[in-house]
């Protein structure tokens, strides 16, 4: 694996620690070599000792408190040993010279076969020019025996975010399909990583139960909620350019949308479910500005701490009209969901950091209980915790205990803490071992970002005109007061509050 931007965050915190997960836990075979590219000038070593150095601030979700520090030394020198370090820059083809070398003197060293991943972790800008160069070297070149039998592959991991919109998407797509089959690319988002997400299709086609309730007939809407609590931090840069909308919506919020709405695939192979989530973009017509909310966080207290605003923070323009918190009404136009809002909201600096996707069932026609009018009735959730809690509740109703007939609502959980142990991972693990065995299921293909992009490009053209000005909501909330009048717009709904833990959020 070459990893392009080896210097970089990104690497430092998911790309590396899931790699040495890999080898901990011996899915990645003896026979690999890693090759790090950057502009710094830094050797083979000082790269080795510097991400080792990292590692133990970023290799997650450890199984106790006292594992947090613990490395696996013997992995880490599996790991460290078959590590190199190129200084260059990757918009000048003398690099790919000198990194042919280096996969060769690898190939040779460590048997890899021939087979070869490059990892784009750097600013998006730069991933044509790459794929180009790549391909002047001739290093995406798939060798074949006589008979049409791949020898070695060559595969591409293209980060996000992927364009800007629409026309850059199109153009980035053209621009490296020049080069690359489209088998090659593996447009990777990170959300699709996370085990509650694939988890998703196990619950809906591996069970007889829910399926036949899935649709338009019991289903009143659906709300999809990523919040975090974090600002923008050190990436401001980036996020004046991005904002939530591109940062979130076509990709991560999309990713799960597409999970939840697909038809059953007819096989669990990449192209039967890619087909699937691609039918479901295919589906939603362009957003209407006025389906949108957009917000800014003010300052204000997150989690007990008090932060600045956004235009306060750095490499903010004092009188950015960037959004940090977006939220929009879609619709899916197909036999299944026809009449059914989708509501999805994201912000950073909210209450509390919970991604879930809530599904909201019709309510009881009619109230057979004695003094209880059917309006008091309550709908049943079913809810996919994503995170920080992982698992899946149903609410519904019961009698309370006592000779009167009182209803309440109550919740039947499934917590994945309860049932498996937890694992030291990143959430790039899968999708590193996925782009290794070549298994595209969980990347998207060029058609479906384009959709993407074209779903919500009315709204990025009416926020970009500036006509008017966005709204600010104090940090530490669930968001601007427009988002609430924007889902009861259609009927008597109402977002499920974030600020509360998910065990008491109804
Ligand atoms: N950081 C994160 O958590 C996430 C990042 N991403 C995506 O990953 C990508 C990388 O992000 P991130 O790691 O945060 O970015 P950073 O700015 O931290 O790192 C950029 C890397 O690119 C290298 N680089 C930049 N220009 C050149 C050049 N001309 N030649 C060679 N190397 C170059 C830098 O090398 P040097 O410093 O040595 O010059 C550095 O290693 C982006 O597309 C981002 O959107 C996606 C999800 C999460
Ligand atoms: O890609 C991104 O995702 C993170 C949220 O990911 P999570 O796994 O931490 O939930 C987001 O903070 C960031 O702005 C965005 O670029």
């Amino acid at each position: 694996m070459v990893i392009f931007g080896a210097t970089g965050d990104l690497t430092k915190r998911l790309v590396m620690p899931a790699l040495y997960n890999l080898v901990r836990t011996r899915v990645l075979p003896e026979n690999f070599a890693l090759i790090g590219v950057g502009r710094t000038d830094e050797t083979a070593e000082g790269w080795r000792d510097y991400l080792y150095g990292e590692l133990k601030h970023f290799v997650g979700n450890a199984a106790s408190e006292s594992d947090l520090d613990r490395i696996d030394e013997r992995a880490w020198k599996r790991l460290a040993d078959r590590m190199y370090y190129v200084r260059g820059d990757v918009t000048k083809p003398d690099l790919y010279e000198e990194l042919r070398g280096v996969l060769e003197h690898a190939e040779a060293e460590h048997q890899t076969g021939g087979n070869v991943i490059f990892y784009l972790a750097l600013a998006d800008r730069l991933f044509g020019t790459v794929v180009e160069l790549l391909g002047r070297a001739e290093l995406t070149d798939q060798k074949e025996d006589r008979h049409g039998v791949r020898r070695f592959w060559r595969r591409v991991v293209i980060e996000k975010p992927f364009g800007h919109d629409l026309a850059s998407a199109r153009e980035l797509n053209t621009h490296i399909l020049r080069t690359l089959q489209e088998d090659q690319i593996f447009r990777i988002d990170h959300f699709l990583g996370k085990d509650p997400v694939q988890s998703i299709m196990a619950f809906r086609f591996a069970n007889g139960l829910f399926e036949p309730i899935w649709n338009r007939d019991r289903i009143d809407h659906v709300q999809i909620t990523v919040a975090e609590t974090v600002g923008v931090e050190q990436r401001g840069e980036f996020y004046e350019v991005t904002g939530a909308l591109r940062d979130m919506v076509p990709n991560h919020v999309f990713s799960l949308l597409s999970m939840v709405a697909m038809e059953p695939p007819v096989g669990f192979d990449a192209a039967s479910i890619r087909n699937k989530k691609a039918e479901v973009f295919a589906a939603m017509p362009a957003i209407k500005p006025s389906a949108a909310v957009r917000g800014q966080y003010g300052s204000g207290t997150v989690l007990g701490k008090t932060v600045k605003a956004y235009r306060q923070e750095p490499e903010i323009a004092a009188n950015s009209d960037v959004e940090t918190y977006v939220a929009m009404q879609i619709e899916i136009d197909n036999w299944r969901w026809a009449g059914v809002p989708f509501y999805v909201r994201t912000g950073k600096h909210m209450s509390q950091r919970k991604t879930e996707i809530a599904i909201c069932f019709k309510q009881a026609p009619y109230a057979a209980f004695l003094d209880t009018p059917v309006d008091t009735l309550r709908p049943n959730w079913l809810v996919l915790d994503i995170q920080p809690n992982e698992g899946i509740s149903l609410q519904f109703e019961v009698k309370r205990r006592g000779p009167v007939v009182d209803l309440a609502a109550v919740r039947m959980d499934f917590r994945y803490a309860d049932w498996f142990p937890k694992e030291r991972n990143v959430g790039y693990e899968t999708l590193l071992y996925d782009v290794m065995t070549g298994d595209l299921t969980l990347f998207m293909r060029a058609d479906m970002v384009e959709q993407a992009w074209r779903i919500v490009q009315p709204i990025i053209d009416d926020w970009g005109a500036g006509k008017a000005d966005v709204p600010v909501y104090r940090s530490g909330t669930d968001g601007p007061k427009a988002a609430d009048e924007l889902i009861r717009r259609d009927g008597p709904r109402a977002w499920r509050p974030v600020g509360l833990p998910s065990e008491e959020a109804r």
